[in-house]
């Protein structure tokens, strides 16, 4: 997957993209990030990438021109241009799944009030939102999305995890994870988890899973529903849970 960020401040996506898995990946070469800086592509003696609204009122608006001269010049194949704003659609995990297919995703950071609507009108495919709150600009907001997209990419976890995860996520929240020592501070790691059967811990896997997204996001249960099995799993849960 080819990534072309473009952006006022590269230097901020140096730590997040260049740490642990997203490094991973871009040294196997599965993905690709550029960082295209939109005051290099400003024409103006002052190198302005924003101005004053028309209209009047407080802050700057992103020029549109910087914008799509940057954006002209990215060799494009298949390529989907999204923008960060909080005008966007809601961005999610399924979301994130959709995009992790793709072959060239293009990213467009904008800062100040906003941008030039006329961004929007020529080259933006998609607008996403990562939440309903409002960000000095669209960089955290793109981390957070590259972030979710490229771990769904094949390769970039191994796939035995991204398989798992894509069965077992359908909606789900996680179950508890434990890993060495056995005793901390008194607290013990389950019991079935030592047992070796597998067939016992996926069943306790799936109900921990169940109590869990019932208890923090019934939300999410009445969109998915429970199969009968899943059913009968979870009111096992609630009568070990009141014992
Ligand atoms: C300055 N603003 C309001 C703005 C306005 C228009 C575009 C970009 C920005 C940059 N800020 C963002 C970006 C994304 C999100 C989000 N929720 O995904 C929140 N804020």
């Amino acid at each position: 997957m080819k990534i072309d960020i473009l952006t006022l401040f590269p230097e901020m996506f140096n730590g997040p993209l260049n740490s642990s898995i997203l490094k991973k990946a871009q040294e196997k070469g599965i993905i690709t990030i550029n960082y295209i800086n939109i005051r290099d592509f400003t024409t103006d003696r002052h190198h302005q990438a924003d101005d004053k609204p028309y209209g009047g009122g407080a802050g700057m608006v992103m020029k549109v021109e910087p914008v799509i001269n940057a954006y002209e010049a990215i060799p494009k194949n298949n390529s989907f241009t999204i923008m960060l704003s909080p005008q966007g659609r809601k961005f999610n995990q399924k979301f994130a799944r959709e995009l992790s297919r793709k072959e060239h995703l293009i990213f467009i950071c904008g800062h100040y009030e906003g941008i030039d609507e006329r961004v929007r009108q020529l080259i933006v495919d998609e607008e996403i939102s990562i939440g309903d709150y409002v960000l000095t600009g669209g960089e955290i907001a793109a981390m957070v999305v590259i972030d979710a997209v490229a771990r769904l990419v094949p390769g970039v976890l191994g796939d035995e995890v991204s398989a798992e995860e894509e069965s077992f996520s359908d909606q789900l929240l996680e179950y508890p994870h434990y890993t060495r020592p056995r005793n901390f501070r008194g607290l013990e790691v389950p019991e079935v988890l030592l047992s070796g059967n597998h067939k016992k811990i996926d069943l306790w896997r799936k109900k921990q899973s169940l109590l869990n997204t019932f208890f923090r996001r019934r939300d999410l249960l009445k969109i998915r529903g429970l199969t009968k099995e899943e059913k009968i799993l979870l009111w096992q849960g609630f009568f070990e849970l009141a014992m």
